[in-house]
């Protein structure tokens, strides 16, 4: 019988497996199996020319959509859908930066290799008959700081073919041996993430310095660059007859060979010396010790009046060392224009800055103390966090913080019409006191609560703005609505995480609006949500009210003050009524909303205008003057509004108030207000 041929082999062969992937008895696992397989002969068969490139391509592009279907089909019966499996495998694999370092090569099995016994011994002899000159590791390399030095004689048992012969003579250096591998700094550095060294061949000459650059690094990188990317040509070299222009090479060099190859061009191009250690910083940062010496160490030329490269992350890093704490807390924020609101009426978008609620003026009110909830990046360096925040779920701080800042137009006392009692009662209590602590002490100390009650759209969020704006304090603003609906179930830690926040921040003032769907009535009815709530927000206020240190103020706004819970209102001492706009305000309102217009209303009208709006609310005068400055454009109905020029609309007139006042009536009934009124002189503190 005929030999068969090496193609028909071939052929059955792929007949073969082709009939036991079609039979249907095999398992999509087998299937895809069996198709990576093809795949890995078909470029065989084309690496050896058995088959031409088109057939391998044709071939190979039929089995590839094939492998994929069954690696990509997430039915269960004939895919694999392990695409995301993998990835997520892999992603859990993958080393975030923020993981702790943990290397299985510790100090102790550094010992008890064999290749570092046997260098031990040999220097050991080396010692005995000779003593090393006390720099000779400076000398090898002069990109060795004094750091990174003593950990290096110790190390000098990895340096090749007995060079400590020649380069050393040092006593220290001698003196100290193998022990000095147990120097705090030195067993740190070398928890990192060596290679394992099998063999005592594969040990070869290192210069110090790069060897130190590679334990820092925790051959992350190093491995892979080839020892010229590590130092740069200069340092390679042992000066005297160490190991004289003698190649350096890592342990595992050979294993990479074909990617040093590539990648040395690269490297070398870009980043002498630096290449293998540029992406240390996020290990080094939990470690000042260890990030100075590793500054110190990498870049030896800026002891040497050379700066050494750094990447961005690292000088960064640096340079916020050097800074002295006050000057680490980010740069003092004014208040002025600044409003930290949390859910209703945030203007800030998810692209806008974020701001940090810092503690502002001399930035170091709280000792000095950064309440930072945690971390931000592995890069950024640990700095200490509020004792105050510790108990706080960091979740919730920073949801506090992101959420609350916000940035609003200024606003003046001047902007509110009227109300001027409780204008100057908040002057007095909220910002003479947030000017003057030290004079408003004992029992001119202010009071910690206040509530503003009034008809809707008399300017109580207006006031809160205006406190936001003028007390220069750190200014949270929160609907309660938000704390209640936004957060289901974690309201009460919300509550807590603001009270911690501001106490961190201050002085700060907690503006509360809507504060009546927060503090209201308890009843049997209630949910247990917003009853743990309310529970939560008392005891807070409570704290924040009886501690004479804390320089917290809670302002309550609310359009129904009768709703409030009676312990509530215990607590907001400062119960402040915002009554509709008397004359002389609705007239202030006219006047200031038509000044910026052009009108052309005489004194006598504008009396006119504010006697016909008795009842309106600072609110309603708004919305009427918005109404009368679109009277002169209605009136324009032949004219084309695209093409019309702006002298071309007439000025406001009394005419455009007169049917204004057609379409914009009082929000407040007369009975509303009796309620405030009563109210008012139950429990309010004016006059
Ligand atoms: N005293 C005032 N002076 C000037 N403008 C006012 C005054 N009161 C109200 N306004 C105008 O009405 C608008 C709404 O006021 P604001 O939101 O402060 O009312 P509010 O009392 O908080 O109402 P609500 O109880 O419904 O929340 C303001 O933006 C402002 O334009
Ligand atoms: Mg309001």
């Amino acid at each position: 019988m005929e030999a068969p041929t090496h193609g028909t082999v071939h052929l059955s062969d792929w007949q073969k497996s082709y009939f036991a992937i079609a039979s249907g008895t095999c398992t999509p696992g087998q299937k895809a199996d069996e198709y990576r397989a093809k795949i890995l002969r078909i470029q065989y068969a084309w690496a050896n020319s058995e088959i031409s490139q088109v057939c391998a391509a044709n071939l190979f592009k039929k089995y590839a959509e094939k492998y994929s279907a069954i690696i990509d089909s997430d039915n269960i019966e004939t895919g694999l859908n392990n695409y995301a499996e993998n990835i997520l495998t892999l992603a859990k694999c993958q080393q975030n930066d923020s993981d702790k370092w943990q290397s299985a090569l510790t100090t102790e099995n550094v010992f008890g290799l064999k290749c570092v016994q046997e260098r031990m011994q040999a220097s050991k002899k080396v010692q005995s008959s000779q003593m090393a000159p006390a720099d000779a590791l400076v000398l090898a390399d002069k990109g060795v700081s004094a750091s990174a030095a003593p950990c290096l004689p110790g190390l000098s048992a990895f340096s090749s073919t007995g060079e400590n012969e020649h380069c050393a003579g040092s006593s220290k250096c001698a003196g100290r041996g193998p022990h000095l591998l147990e120097h705090p700094l030195s067993s740190k550095s070398l928890q990192s993430n060596v290679p394992p060294v099998t063999k005592a061949s594969d040990i070869l000459p290192v210069s110090s310095a790069s060897l130190s650059e590679q334990i820092h690094a925790g051959f992350q990188a190093a491995p892979l660059f080839g020892h010229k990317e590590m130092t740069n040509g200069a340092s390679l070299k042992i000066p005297g007859n160490c190991s004289d222009g003698q190649n350096l090479s890592l342990p595992n060099q050979s294993a990479v060979q074909a990617w040093s190859g590539k990648r040395k061009a690269f490297y070398g191009l870009t980043d002498k010396g630096s290449t293998a250690t540029s992406s240390l910083a996020p290990c080094q940062a939990s470690n000042t010790t260890e990030a100075n010496s590793f500054s110190g160490s990498r870049n030896g030329s800026e002891e040497s009046g050379v700066p050494g490269f750094r990447t961005a992350k690292e000088q960064l890093w640096v340079d916020q060392q050097k800074k002295p704490q006050s000057l680490q807390q980010r740069a003092p924020v004014s208040y002025g224009g600044v409003k930290k609101s949390l859910g209703a009426g945030r203007s800030r978008g998810p692209f806008s800055k974020f701001v940090p609620p810092v503690p502002k003026q001399d930035g170091n009110e709280n000792g000095g103390v950064q309440c930072k909830p945690h971390a931000r990046g592995p890069t950024e360096p640990l700095l200490p966090v509020d004792e105050r925040l510790k108990s706080i779920e960091p979740k919730m701080v920073e949801l506090i913080m992101h959420e609350i800042m916000d940035h609003g137009p200024p606003v003046n006392w001047d902007d509110i019409a009227g109300v001027e009692f409780a204008k100057a009662t908040i002057k007095e209590i909220v910002v003479w006191p947030m000017l003057r602590p030290d004079i408003f002490t004992g029992l001119r100390g202010p009071p910690k609560g206040i509530l503003l009650f009034g008809p809707p759209g008399t300017g109580k969020t207006l006031i809160g703005k205006c406190i936001a704006c003028q007390s220069g304090a750190t200014f949270f603003s929160i609907s309660a609505s938000s704390l209640t609906s936004k957060w289901v179930g974690e309201g009460e830690k919300m509550v807590r995480a603001l009270f911690a926040v501001a106490r961190c921040q201050q002085p700060a003032v907690i503006f509360i609006d809507e504060i009546d769907s927060l503090l209201s009535q308890r009843g049997d009815g209630e949910h247990e949500s917003s009853r743990r709530i309310k529970t939560e927000f008392l005891v807070q206020l409570d704290g924040a009210t009886t501690s004479s240190e804390d320089r917290i103020l809670v302002v309550g706004a609310t359009n129904r003050p009768q709703e409030i819970d009676e312990a509530a209102r215990r607590r907001l001492v400062k119960r402040l009524y915002i009554p509709l706009p008397e004359a002389s305000a609705r007239k202030q309102i006219v006047s200031r909303l038509m000044s910026k217009e052009h009108n052309c209303l005489s004194e006598e009208e504008i009396e006119l205008i504010v006697k016909q709006s008795d009842g309106f609310s600072g609110a309603d005068m708004t919305q009427l003057c918005r109404e009368a400055s679109l009277g002169p454009i209605r009136s324009l109905q032949s004219m084309d509004i695209t093409t019309i020029m702006p002298e071309q609309v007439r000025p406001i007139a009394f005419v455009d108030f007169e049917s204004a006042f057609g379409t914009v009536r009082p929000s407040v009934s007369s009975k509303d207000l009796e309620l405030y009124e009563t109210w008012n002189r139950t429990f309010g503190c004016g006059r």
